[in-house]
């Protein structure tokens, strides 16, 4: 009996702040049949508080350290769709894992679209305030998005698979991620 390679098991989504992770994250899981985990609620739910009392408490360390945690214990998850948060695979080691335990799917969004999404959401996102905590808008908040993105890319650029997903709807990016893992078993099966 021919054995066919399905869908990898485990789906991680990377991309920045705002690229859609948390969106689209359910909606392919529901595709798939798979379960779905956005990484940053885990650390939520785990530490009690929430990620701007944790930044607050612990700086921005304390949260890589939780966020560290909380992606390993992915590690046996099975079928599911795993939103991580936009710094986690920005780590040699965080990603290596990543590649290792599963496929990584990154979200590829512009600045010009990013500052879009976020500007009306960027309470709640302590890397997008100032040194006060209030949320950066207008000019600053694009040189912050502009900065940390390019600073990234080479982490995000390393994924799996690269989906551009400017322009796209949420549905459609659905449709693009799908494609891209339809298109990755197929290759596997076909190879075998
Ligand atoms: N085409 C689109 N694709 C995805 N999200 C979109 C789109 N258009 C608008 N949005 C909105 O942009 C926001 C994306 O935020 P979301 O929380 O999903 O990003 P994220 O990648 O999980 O960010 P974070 O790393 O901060 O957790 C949502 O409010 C979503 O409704
Ligand atoms: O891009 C980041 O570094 C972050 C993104 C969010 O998902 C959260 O994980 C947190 O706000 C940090
Ligand atoms: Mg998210």
């Amino acid at each position: 009996m021919q054995f066919l390679a399905a869908f990898p098991t485990r789906i991680y989504l990377t991309g920045f702040m705002g690229c859609g992770k948390s969106t689209i994250g359910p909606l392919l899981a529901r595709r798939l049949g798979y379960t779905f985990l956005d990484l940053d609620a885990l650390i939520v739910q785990q530490a009690g508080c929430s990620i701007p009392e944790i930044f607050a408490a612990g700086g921005e360390a304390a949260f890589r350290t939780l966020e560290r945690k909380a992606l390993r214990q992915t590690a046996m998850m099975d079928a599911y769709v795993i939103a991580t948060g936009g710094g986690t695979l920005v780590s040699d080691d965080n990603l290596a894992w990543a590649l290792r335990n599963g496929r990584v799917v990154y979200l590829q969004v512009s600045v010009d679209e990013l500052v879009r999404r976020l500007a009306p959401r960027a309470a709640g996102r302590p890397l997008l305030q100032d040194r006060y905590g209030r949320p950066l808008r207008g000019a600053a908040l694009r040189r912050r998005i502009a900065t940390l993105l390019a600073r990234r890319v080479p982490w995000y650029q390393r994924a799996h698979h690269v989906v551009a997903a400017d322009g796209l709807s949420i549905a459609e990016t659905v449709e693009a991620v799908l494609h891209a893992l339809r298109t990755y078993r197929d290759s596997r099966n076909e190879r075998r």
